[in-house]
């Protein structure tokens, strides 16, 4: 059900009338808002949110907060419920004090691609632009017109070169400027077991320092703000969900979060790509009306691309930029109040009833027949593009404050409430120790409720070793090559098991391609905390494998260690192996498919089934650099040294590694000792000062550098 909708904000009139004053701190970002009058308005939902403790330890801040919470909620309360006393006039008026105005103004945009035969296609006519924060404007044209081509262009976004000039604020856009704006995109991956605070949380604390003074509840009373303003604060401990496994908020409120995230994250402009798309009528106009919303209150320019909108949700909007399509070409640029006065101007009178975004569509759209798209091309050149140049030579000579004082505004208010560490010129706001640390955080909380999937990870281990254990259940009393041929099975369980972990790569793939893309952090913060998370699972459900199955094999207990430390780096390495290929795979399917021939290869070429003697001679590096063939090798030397006192075992041992030619690569005392003598790097590593073999050499378990560190690899 649709909540409530906020009433329409202020004017744009008024917002600009107010907003050049001037003062600081930022109000868009505080929500600071002066008491209206004398009168103590009590704000019973913030009450109720006091604690006793806090009032004891942290008195005279929490006051202070607690009044410009209140503040807060008077404003909101205001815009909400669109009230015209007077109390809300000066409130209101306060509200739009806003000390810093943005601005975006594009000149003579153009976009073209090459076709195969070498042939260019002009994707976008050259098309200029300028608009300024406290706006909403929407972008519409006919499908294909080029709309989201325009919209990637401005927010930075397009890897494809196009030309024209873009300014922000008057300026060049700089390595800043992912970190004032905002790209919406129309759906956005989000993971489903996080509460919508915490989904705030982690936004705020990738993008704006936590002063030290100011407490977890402080700060999240601040976003209860932010939630409010898009009618999401009631749902603030709800599951964000997916819609299918886990119920969470509706489509529409999704959509809403996407927008509070990035709005807590003090994103000044928005680029949001057909926002309402999917949702119903109803949804569509409450999500305009938020975001009308948003933009009042906080002095935010947005930008929408968007579909013929219900006459309702037109009227949202304070300008339109209107195109046509073959190609790309601006037929409309100013107020959505004077479209019908510009269609009249051109000859054409709204019929009655009509909604007049959409006959002017129809008019512009070239497929239909009716359309008249070259009398609004010469219409808006001869008309309306002077006046838009004149806006936009406004615009490049503007030179508001650049992105890093924007920055710098709410960092300095920031240290109002407690120190801070110094304002990063960089296009990540946190340092890589914090977003590590932010990062894994959550990680862990998303594990941690994903209970069944882990209970179902270490379940299935156990339930492995008990399959392959009762197999193997007199291994510990048969000869040489039967234990050969646990090792062997053995190695083959721990090399496919890390497949199952590709699936989970893939599916927060695309939300960490996201959040990365919009700079909340490095890529590496996420590969390093998913891989440490990773191994640890891995490790642990490996042990459970490992150690069941071994007791049950009835080996000795003294080649455990062996047996554990060989198994664990086989699987940690086809993990990671397995890992790589899902992060570069397009879906789960063509990552199965791209991990097959490496596993195969390892699997096949294992030293043991298939040996040194019996693959083709230009083959036999497979054995070289398979992790499965060397795992199966220490194990057999592990357990030959193990059954020493065993002669029959030790003999078939011998036979083993004769057959599968492992004195090629263990290390014989007669031909180390004459090796140590010789080779310089062989008897650094390998022989004792004296230059004889080691003890360990005598156990043939002697490590290969370049193996362990494939291995490690
Ligand atoms: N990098 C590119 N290479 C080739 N063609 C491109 C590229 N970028 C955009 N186009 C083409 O430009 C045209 C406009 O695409 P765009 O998505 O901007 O249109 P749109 O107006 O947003 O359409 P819709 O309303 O249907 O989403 C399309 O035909 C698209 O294929």
């Amino acid at each position: 059900m649709a909540e409530a909708l906020p009433a329409e904000a202020a004017k744009p009139e008024e917002v600009r009338e107010t907003r050049r004053s001037g003062s600081f701190p930022p109000a868009w970002l505080l929500g600071r808002f002066r008491r209206a009058d004398s009168g103590e308005r009590t704000s019973r939902s913030l009450d109720a949110k006091i604690t006793s403790d806090a009032e004891k330890s942290d008195g005279a801040i929490w006051r202070r907060w607690k009044s410009k919470m209140r503040m807060s909620e008077e404003a909101l309360d205001c815009l909400e419920k669109g009230r015209g006393d007077a109390s809300c006039d000066s409130v209101r008026s306060q509200s739009s004090d806003r000390s810093s105005d943005v601005s975006l103004t594009f000149k003579e945009v153009s976009f073209d691609v090459h076709l195969r035969g070498g042939q260019k296609k002009q994707i976008l006519a050259p098309i200029s632009g300028h608009f300024e924060s406290g706006n909403l404007v929407a972008i519409m044209g006919p499908s294909g017109c080029g709309k989201s081509t325009l919209l990637d262009i401005l927010a930075d976004k397009k890897t494809a070169g196009y030309s024209g000039t873009i300014h922000f604020n008057g300026r060049p856009r700089d390595h800043l400027f992912p970190r004032v704006s905002a790209y919406v995109p129309q759906e956005e991956a989000m993971p489903k077991c996080l509460t919508v605070m915490e989904a705030m949380e982690f936004n705020i604390s990738l993008k704006i320092e936590r002063p030290s003074q100011m407490t977890r509840k402080m700060q999240q009373l601040w976003l209860e703000r932010r939630l409010a303003v898009l009618g999401l604060e009631k749902v603030k401990d709800h599951y964000i969900g997916d819609g299918t496994s886990l119920r969470g908020i509706s489509g529409g409120q999704k959509r809403r979060l996407s927008l509070a995230k990035r709005l807590a994250s003090g994103a000044r402009v928005f680029f949001c790509d057909e926002p309402t798309s999917g949702l119903s009528a109803t949804d569509a106009e409450a999500c305009m009306r938020y975001m009308k919303h948003m933009c009042r209150y906080y002095n935010i320019l947005v930008l929408v691309v968007i579909h013929q909108p219900r006459i309702e949700v037109a009227n949202l909007f304070d300008e339109l930029l209107l195109m046509t399509s073959g190609p790309g070409r601006a037929v409309y640029n100013g107020k959505m109040e004077d479209v019908i006065d510009y269609l009249r101007n051109a000859g054409f009178e709204v019929p009655l009833h009509a909604n007049p975004l959409d006959f002017f569509m129809d008019l512009v759209t070239p497929e239909r027949q009716d359309a008249r798209v070259d009398t609004f091309v010469l219409h808006y050149r001869g008309k309306a593009e002077q006046e838009v140049a004149s806006r936009v030579e406004a615009g490049l000579q503007a030179e508001l404050v650049g992105a890093f004082q924007l920055l710098q505004e709410v960092h300095l208010y920031m240290q109002t409430w407690g120190n801070l560490t110094p304002l990063r010129d960089s296009v990540y706001a946190r340092r890589f120790r914090t977003q590590l640390w932010v990062v894994f955080k959550r990680q862990l909380i998303l594990r941690s409720r994903d209970k069944s999937g882990f209970l179902a990870d270490l379940l299935g281990g156990l339930a492995k070793a008990l399959v392959v254990g009762v197999v193997y259940m007199r291994t510990g009393e048969l000869g040489a090559a039967q234990q050969t041929a646990f090792f062997f099975m053995l190695c083959m369980t721990c090399a496919i098991d890390g497949l199952k972990s590709m699936p989970a790569i893939i599916g927060e793939r695309s939300i960490v391609k996201m959040e990365a893309a919009e700079v909340l952090y490095s890529e590496w913060a996420y590969i390093f905390s998913f891989g440490v998370l990773n191994t640890l699972q891995m490790l642990l459900v490996h042990s459970i494998f490992i150690t069941v199955l071994f007791a049950m094999s009835g080996l000795r207990w003294q080649m455990y260690a062996d047996v554990y430390l060989w198994s664990t780096l086989l699987a940690a390495t086809m993990n990671a192996l397995y890992l790589m290929v899902a992060a570069i795979a397009k879906d789960a399917q063509s990552a199965i498919v791209f991990s097959s021939p490496f596993m195969m290869l390892f699997l096949l070429f294992n030293g043991f089934t298939a040996t040194r003697s019996s693959v083709v001679p230009w083959m036999r590096w497979a054995i070289d650099i398979s992790p499965v063939a060397y795992s199966i090798q220490q194990m057999v030397y592990a357990a030959k040294h193990t059954y020493a006192d065993d002669d029959g075992l030790v003999k078939g041992y011998e036979g083993v590694i004769q057959l599968s030619e492992y004195k090629a690569h263990s290390v014989r005392p007669t031909v180390q000792s004459d090796r140590c003598g010789r080779d310089l790097l062989w008897h650094l590593q390998n022989c004792a000062a004296d230059g004889v073999p080691t003890a360990e050499q005598d156990s043939e378990m002697m490590f290969k550098p370049w193996r362990l560190a494939w291995l490690v690899l």
